[in-house]
């Protein structure tokens, strides 16, 4: 099949969150299955820093009374295509904020739906979030076209309805509420990124006021839990850590945690239960329970904390405030660095993820294939990825507390810290998180399915078709039998 990714982020070149960490991954899983799989992504300013990108364009377009040029790579490490949107809007070196969000975005969503119409015509154009939730509406009546849109995270809608208006000009019953909820309504296929959280969405606690519509759309909605890049984040390989190892191994983890705490500052001292943090520094991520009870579990126990993220100014400065108090034992690094989360993941013996919502969850997965025990609330992916420790039955991956109370996250906590001093239990508690296989083989299958759903094929594909895809090379795909519709456009 011919599929188009169109997002505001892709690993490892522009990523912000767990959005750039799936369309980073997911395509080259596609492509390795024979799909024809490209990228469409903005030119950021910063770009041309991380990957070569050639000085001419291949191909101009007009959209919203703008021109804009797109310019052709390759995703790091594949030979998935990569197109770049060149636009003046997008040169600053940043992804998100600005006055202009809402209208650059759209501008973007705007100028790949002309790059699908006039230069190279999936059959699929997977969405995601809000930055491309133009994208359903103005395909929604090309006969040639089905669009996905997966929702990463409801807290962000695009701009609202009036606003769309005056940037698109698209009349208002194309619009809905906002662009989240216009693409869900428009789109062929509405996914999520976990099952749990498919049925969350649809409650008022977790509906972002979109419930209602989320309800009224169930039928076409489904969760496909996330995966990451095992290839990638893969502690036997890592060369951005110190010290690589395996499950077998994992005694040797203790030297990446004791080169960790040098790095940060902390006390060094390897039997000190050193909890770690890795995230965006916002509302979702459970921050405010986090600042109720961190003082209390230092104080009460012998933990060292580092959290690494960047974010919301309250939480950043309150993170700051943290470190200064505790010189030695807390440790905050208000900046994205990827290597220094790699070494967090290696190093930390829990990691701390209590998250208010969690439409999936990239980071726990992580910390699991790196050893390094998950301490989550259970909502939304989290359910789905982590279970709770029982160590005389010798099952779960982690720890888990169900409500957002201060309280039981600081129990939750207390039963990590004594759970971390008996050794055996805990060396088999990483393992089981380690052998997790949170790769994106089969989650990439049931893309494939809902790829085929919304064309009325059968979810399994023929195995001749299989064959015969993987078989063909790239320009002769478009004729294949399967392929009784409009040629490409070019
Ligand atoms: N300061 C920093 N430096 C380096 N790396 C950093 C960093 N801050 C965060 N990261 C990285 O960003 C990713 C975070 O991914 P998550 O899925 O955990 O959360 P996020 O809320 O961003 O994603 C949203 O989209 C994803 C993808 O669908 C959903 O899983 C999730 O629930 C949803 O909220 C991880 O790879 C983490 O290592």
């Amino acid at each position: 099949m011919r599929i188009l990714f169109v997002a505001a982020e892709a690993a490892p070149i522009a990523k912000v969150g767990g959005m750039g960490d799936v369309v980073g991954a997911l395509p080259k899983v596609l492509k390795a299955m024979g799909h024809d799989v490209r990228v469409f992504m903005p030119y950021y300013g910063f770009l041309p820093d991380k990957i070569r990108i050639p000085k001419d364009s291949i191909w101009q377009g007009s959209a919203m009374f703008q021109d804009f040029e797109v310019y052709e790579t390759k995703l790091p490490n594949s030979d998935v295509p990569l197109y770049l949107f060149g636009h003046p809007s997008f040169s600053p070196r940043r992804i998100y904020y600005g006055e202009d969000e809402d209208w650059r975005f759209t501008l973007f969503a705007n100028g790949a739906v002309e790059f699908c119409w006039n230069y190279w015509k999936p059959e699929v154009v997977h969405c995601h979030d809000w930055h491309t939730g133009m994208i359903p509406v103005w395909l929604y009546e090309d006969p040639d076209i089905r669009t996905v849109f997966t929702i990463h995270n409801l807290a962000y809608q695009g701009p609202w309805r009036w606003r769309l208006e005056q940037i698109t000009w698209c009349p208002w019953y194309m619009q809905g509420h906002n662009t989240m909820a216009a693409a869900v309504q428009f789109a062929d296929l509405v996914t999520t990124v976990s099952p749990t959280y498919a049925e969350q969405i649809r409650t008022p606690a977790y509906g972002e006021q979109l419930e209602g519509l989320l309800s009224f759309i169930a039928g076409k909605t489904v969760g496909i839990l996330n995966g990451i890049d095992r290839d990638s984040y893969n502690p036997a390989t890592d060369r951005y850590i110190p010290q690589n190892f395996t499950a077998e191994t994992i005694d040797d983890r203790k030297q990446n945690k004791i080169a960790l705490q040098e790095e940060l500052g902390l006390e060094v001292n390897s039997g000190a239960f050193l909890l770690g943090m890795v995230s965006r520094l916002v509302e979702q991520k459970g921050l405010d329970l986090v600042l109720q009870i961190l003082d209390r579990f230092i104080a009460y126990s012998d933990a060292q904390f580092v959290v690494l993220g960047t974010g919301d100014r309250y939480y950043e400065t309150q993170m700051w405030h943290l470190a200064s108090r505790y010189p030695g034992r807390v440790s905050a690094y208000i900046l994205h660095n990827d290597t220094l989360a790699r070494r967090i993941y290696a190093g930390c013996d829990a990691f701390l993820m209590p998250s208010r919502f969690e439409p999936c969850g990239i980071s726990q997965m992580m910390a699991m294939r790196y050893g390094c025990v998950p301490i989550v609330r259970r909502t939304g992916g989290l359910v789905d990825t982590v279970t709770h420790h029982d160590p005389a039955n010798e099952t779960g991956t982690g720890y888990c507390f169900d409500r957002y109370e201060p309280l039981d996250l600081y129990t939750c906590l207390v039963r990590a810290w004594e759970g971390y001093h008996f050794k055996e239990p805990w060396r088999k508690l990483q393992q089981r998180g380690m052998a997790q296989n949170f790769g994106w083989d089969k989650s990439a299958v049931e893309y494939v399915k809902a790829y085929r759903r919304i064309w009325g094929l059968p979810e399994e594909e023929p195995a001749e078709e299989k064959a015969a895809v993987v078989a063909t090379p790239d320009d002769a795909k478009v004729e294949s039998p399967e392929d009784k519709r409009p040629e490409l456009v070019k």
